[in-house]
C-alpha cells in the first residue's frame, strides 16, 4: 500500500487563533495557562483536520509559539546567559520561551529569508550536487537564531517531541515527530559575538549527539514508528563538505531507529515539486536497499491545486521500481509556507477557488494521491483533473499584449538616457539640494487614525471622497511636519498604503487577494501574500494622485515611492505556469509606467524600494547570476523611462552586499539608502573597496525603537561614514520608513538629524 504524509502543518491556528492569545500575553491580558491552553487546542485542531483529510503519517513536535528554530535551542537547553541573568529560568518549561525572547531584543531574527523554508525529509539526501540546482528557499519566514559559544553545552532541557507524541496518542492519534538533524540545527544557529573568530558551532556536534540519542529513545519507548529528520542543510553548496559528518551523526543514532544495513536511514524524502528529474536518479540508488522513498509532489510552498494525474503517473515510477509498501507520497516541505484553508474564503470566485490549494486542501490531496495509487481514485481525484485542464485553459487565454511587451523589450529600455555623472549634473540643476542632503525613507506614522479611516472606507463606512479627504490631511500634516524639521528632500508619508506590496497588488490586473491566507513570517507576525493568477498590467495610474497631491503642498521637491518589480514578486505568492523572469518583467513594465506618469506629474525623484532583492537569491551559488540578471533588468526597465534629471532612488533593508556588489552598482540607482546603522558601520567597507561611484544613504539611525538618537550621535556616524564613502556622495536619512513609529520620536530624531547634517555641510565643506 502506498501511504500519504504531510511534513508539517500551519502553527498559527485557524483565524490567526496564536497571534491573538500571544499578543495578549504579552500584554498581560492572558494568563501563560491561558495561552497553554489555545496553543493545546490549535495543536488537536491541526491533527484532526489532518487525519479527517485522510492522512497516514502526521507530523507532530513541529508546533511553536514562536518559532521552531528557537524552540530546538530551548529544549536542548541552550539559553544565554544574558537571558538567564534577565529572570529567564531553565527549569520552567511551561514559561513560553518566545516570550522571553520578544522581550529581550537581542535575539536577531535576520537570517536570510530563503534559509528558513529548510524543511524536509526523513533525511534528504541528495546523491548527487547538482541534483538539489533547482531548489531554492525562497520563502518569506524568518528563523531565529540563539547564540552559541565554545562552551556551550546541551541538556535535555524539555522534550518536545515527546510530550507532543503523547499528548496526540492521548486523542488517539499516531504522529511521527518531526525535529532538526543535528548537522542542520547547528548550521542554522548563531554563533555568539564573544567566541573566538576560529569556532564554529558545528563543533559543538559530539555533545549533542547524546541528546538526540536521547529524545530518540524516549520515542521509541512511548511507541513512535516513525521519525521526520530533517536535514535540509543538505542541499546548500557547503554541505558538499559535511559527509564524513553525516556518515558520523547518523551511525552513532543508528541503534536508537530502525536503520537499514546500507543507508543509515529508514527512508529518504525528495522535494520533486522543486526538482522532479532527481527521481530516476534516487530510485536507482535505492533499489538495492531497503530504504524506502517518499515523494514530496504536493507543493509545500505554492498555493497551486497539485496535478494530480502528472503527481500519480510519477509515483508509479517508484512504485514500479521499490514496490507499493517502500513508497509513500507526500508534501514537498512543511505546509507552514502555506494559507491553512481555502474554505474559509468568501470573497474568491469558485473560478479562482478551483485553481487554488492551501493546507488543508493539500492535505486531502496527498490523501488523494495515495488511494489512486491504491486504486480508489475519489471524487476529488476527478474533480482535480477537470480543475487543472481548466486552469491551463484559462493561463493559454492570459493577456497576450502583456506577454508581446515583454518579449519586445529591447537593450535602450534596459538603461537611463545618460551615465551617471552626466544625470547627476542635470539632477543636481532640477532638484537643487545642498550637499548631505536629507530625506526619508517613505512611510511615517501609521497612526491609529489612518487605519480606522482605512477600515471604515473597506467596510463601505466612509465614502471616497470622505477617505481621500482624510489622507489628503495626513500628507499635508506630512509636509508640515517636513518643512518644521527642516528635510530637503520630502515623502508624501505614504498613509494610504496598507502594504507596500499588497497596495500595489491591488491596483495591477493579474492579482487575487484573500481574506484569511494568513502565513507566519515568524513569531506573530503573519503576512497575507497577494497570489499572481495571470498576465500582470496596470490600468491606470496607482500613486499619482497622492504624490502629485504632496508636490501642491510644498516647493520642497518630493520623492515619488513605489515597491519595486522584484520586491512584489518575492513577497507574493508567483504563479507556477510563467517564470519568475517573465514575472518580473511584467511587474517592472506596469512600474516603468508609473515612473514615467511620476515626472510627467512633476515629480523630480521617485524610490524605488528594492528590500527583497537580496532574500530572493537562489540557494546554489551556481543559479546566482541568472537570478540577479533578470531582477537587476527588472529594476533597470522600470526606472529608466525617465530623462536624465529625475533623481532614480532604491531602498533596500539591509547592507550585507559583500556577495552581490557588482549587481548593487549594476542597478545604477542615482541614490540608494540602506541599513547601516542597526547593522555594522563596518559593512560600507565594501562600497569602498569596490569604489560605489553613485549617491549613498547608510541610515544613521535605527528606527527599530523609539529611542531618539542624539545629534552627536548622528554627527559620529556621518564621520565615521565620510572616512570610507566620498563625502559629496553621501545623503542623510533614517535606516528605513517610520510606519512603526510615534510622531513625536520621529520629531525628535529628524530634528537631530537634520542638525547632524547642517554640521557635516559646515564640516566638511
Ligand atoms: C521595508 S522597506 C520600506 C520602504 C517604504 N518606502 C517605507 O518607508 O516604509
Ligand atoms: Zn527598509
Amino acid at each position: 500500500m502506498v501511504k500519504s504524509a504531510v511534513l508539517g502543518y500551519p502553527r498559527i491556528g485557524v483565524g490567526r487563533a496564536m497571534k491573538k492569545v500571544i499578543e495578549n500575553y504579552w500584554n498581560g491580558k492572558a494568563t501563560a495557562e491561558e495561552l497553554q491552553e489555545v496553543a493545546k487546542n490549535v495543536r488537536k485542531e491541526r491533527w484532526q483536520t489532518i487525519q479527517k483529510a485522510g492522512v497516514d503519517i502526521i507530523p507532530s513536535g513541529d508546533f511553536t509559539l514562536y518559532d521552531h528554530l528557537l524552540d530546538h535551542s530551548f529544549n536542548f537547553g541552550v539559553i544565554p546567559e544574558r537571558y538567564v541573568s534577565q529572570g529567564m529560568s531553565l527549569r520552567t518549561p511551561t514559561s513560553p520561551w518566545a516570550v522571553v525572547v520578544r522581550s529581550r531584543r537581542r535575539v536577531s531574527t535576520s537570517l536570510p529569508r530563503r534559509w528558513a523554508s529548510c524543511e524536509w525529509l526523513i533525511l534528504f539526501l541528495s546523491l548527487d550536487p547538482t541534483l538539489a540546482d533547482e531548489i531554492s528557499f525562497d520563502s518569506n519566514y524568518h528563523i531565529v537564531k540563539v547564540d552559541h559559544e565554545p562552551k556551550t553545552a546541551f541538556k535535555l532541557n524539555n522534550n518536545q517531541w515527546l510530550s507532543e507524541y503523547e499528548e496526540a496518542k492521548a486523542l488517539g492519534i499516531e504522529t511521527r515527530p518531526v525535529l532538526f538533524g543535528p548537522i542542520t540545527y547547528l548550521s542554522l544557529v548563531r554563533k555568539s559575538r564573544d567566541s573566538p573568530a576560529e569556532f564554529e558551532p558545528l563543533e559543538l556536534l559530539d555533545s549533542l549527539i547524546p541528546i538526540y540519542k536521547e529524545v530518540l529513545e524516549s520515542l521509541k519507548k512511548a511507541g513512535a514508528q516513525e521519525v521526520q529528520i530533517d536535514e535540509p542543510i543538505l542541499v546548500l553548496d557547503k554541505a558538499e563538505a559535511y559527509g564524513d559528518l553525516f556518515k558520523k551523526v547518523y551511525e552513532a543514532l543508528s541503534p536508537s531507529i530502525e536503520f537499514l544495513k546500507d543507508l543509515p536511514i529508514h527512508a529518504l524524502h525528495l522535494d520533486l515539486d522543486r526538482e522532479p528529474k532527481q527521481l530516476d536518479e534516487v530510485l536507482a540508488a535505492l533499489k538495492p536497499t531497503k530504504a524506502g522513498i517518499e515523494l514530496g509532489v504536493v507543493s509545500g510552498r505554492n498555493i497551486w491545486k497539485n496535478d494530480l494525474k502528472a503527481s500519480k503517473a510519477l509515483a508509479e515510477k517508484a512504485v514500479a521500481e521499490l514496490g507499493a509498501d517502500r513508497v509513500v507520497v507526500s508534501t514537498s516541505s512543511s505546509l507552514l509556507h502555506t494559507p491553512i484553508s481555502l474554505k474559509v474564503e468568501t470573497k474568491l470566485t469558485e473560478q479562482q477557488k478551483s485553481w487554488l490549494s492551501f493546507a488543508e486542501e493539500k492535505c486531502e490531496e496527498v490523501a488523494a494521491l495515495a488511494a489512486a495509487l491504491n486504486g480508489q481514485e475519489s471524487s476529488l481525484f476527478e474533480q482535480n483533473t477537470k480543475d487543472i485542464a481548466a486552469r491551463r485553459e484559462f493561463e493559454r487565454t492570459s493577456d497576450s499584449a502583456v506577454r508581446d511587451r515583454v518579449a519586445g523589450i529591447t537593450e535602450e529600455q534596459l538603461a537611463r538616457k545618460a551615465p551617471f555623472p552626466e544625470r547627476r549634473a542635470a539632477q543636481k540643476k532640477h532638484l537643487n539640494l545642498p550637499k548631505f542632503p536629507t530625506t526619508t525613507i517613505g512611510s511615517f506614522p501609521q497612526t491609529k487614525e489612518i487605519r480606522l479611516a482605512r477600515s471604515k472606507f473597506g467596510k463601505g463606512e466612509i465614502s471616497q471622497e470622505e477617505y481621500e479627504k482624510a489622507m489628503e490631511a495626513e500628507i499635508r500634516h506630512a509636509c508640515e511636519f517636513q518643512e518644521k524639521v527642516g528635510l530637503d528632500l520630502f515623502v508624501h508619508g505614504e498613509p494610504e498604503r496598507n502594504d507596500m506590496v499588497q497596495y500595489f497588488g491591488e491596483q495591477l490586473n493579474g492579482f487575487i487577494f484573500t481574506q484569511l491566507g494568513w502565513v507566519q513570517s515568524y513569531g506573530s507576525r503573519y503576512v497575507r501574500p497577494p497570489i499572481v493568477v495571470s498576465d500582470v498590467s496596470r490600468p491606470s495610474p496607482m500613486t499619482v494622485r497622492w504624490s502629485a497631491y504632496a508636490q501642491s503642498q510644498t516647493s520642497k521637491p518630493m520623492k515619488g515611492m513605489l515597491t519595486g518589480p522584484v520586491t512584489i514578486l518575492n513577497w507574493s505568492f508567483p504563479r507556477a505556469d510563467v517564470s519568475k523572469e517573465i514575472q518580473s518583467k511584467q511587474l517592472a513594465l506596469a512600474l516603468r509606467d508609473e515612473v514615467v506618469d511620476l515626472a510627467n506629474a512633476g515629480i523630480k525623484a521617485i524610490q524605488v524600494d528594492e528590500p527583497a532583492i537580496r532574500e530572493g537569491l537562489p540557494l546554489r551559488k551556481a543559479d546566482w547570476d541568472n537570478y540577479l540578471r533578470w531582477a537587476v533588468d527588472s529594476f533597470r526597465l522600470s526606472t529608466s523611462g525617465v530623462e536624465n534629471d529625475i533623481q532614480v532612488h532604491s531602498h533596500f533593508c539591509y547592507s550585507d552586499f559583500g556577495d552581490i556588489f557588482p549587481s548593487i552598482q549594476r542597478l545604477d540607482a542615482d541614490v540608494i539608502s540602506i541599513e547601516a546603522s542597526k547593522a555594522d558601520l563596518k559593512l560600507l567597507d565594501v562600497f569602498k573597496s569596490y569604489g560605489y561611484s553613485n549617491e549613498i544613504g547608510p541610515g544613521v539611525y535605527d528606527i527599530h525603537s523609539p529611542r531618539v538618537p542624539g545629534e552627536q550621535e548622528i554627527k559620529d556616524r556621518i564621520a565615521s561614514m565620510v572616512k570610507v564613502l566620498p563625502a559629496d556622495l553621501l545623503v542623510v536619512n533614517p535606516d528605513c520608513g517610520l510606519k512603526t513609529r510615534g510622531w513625536k520620536e520621529t520629531e525628535e530624531s529628524l530634528a537631530n538629524l537634520v542638525a547632524a547634517a547642517r554640521w557635516a555641510r559646515e564640516t566638511y565643506a
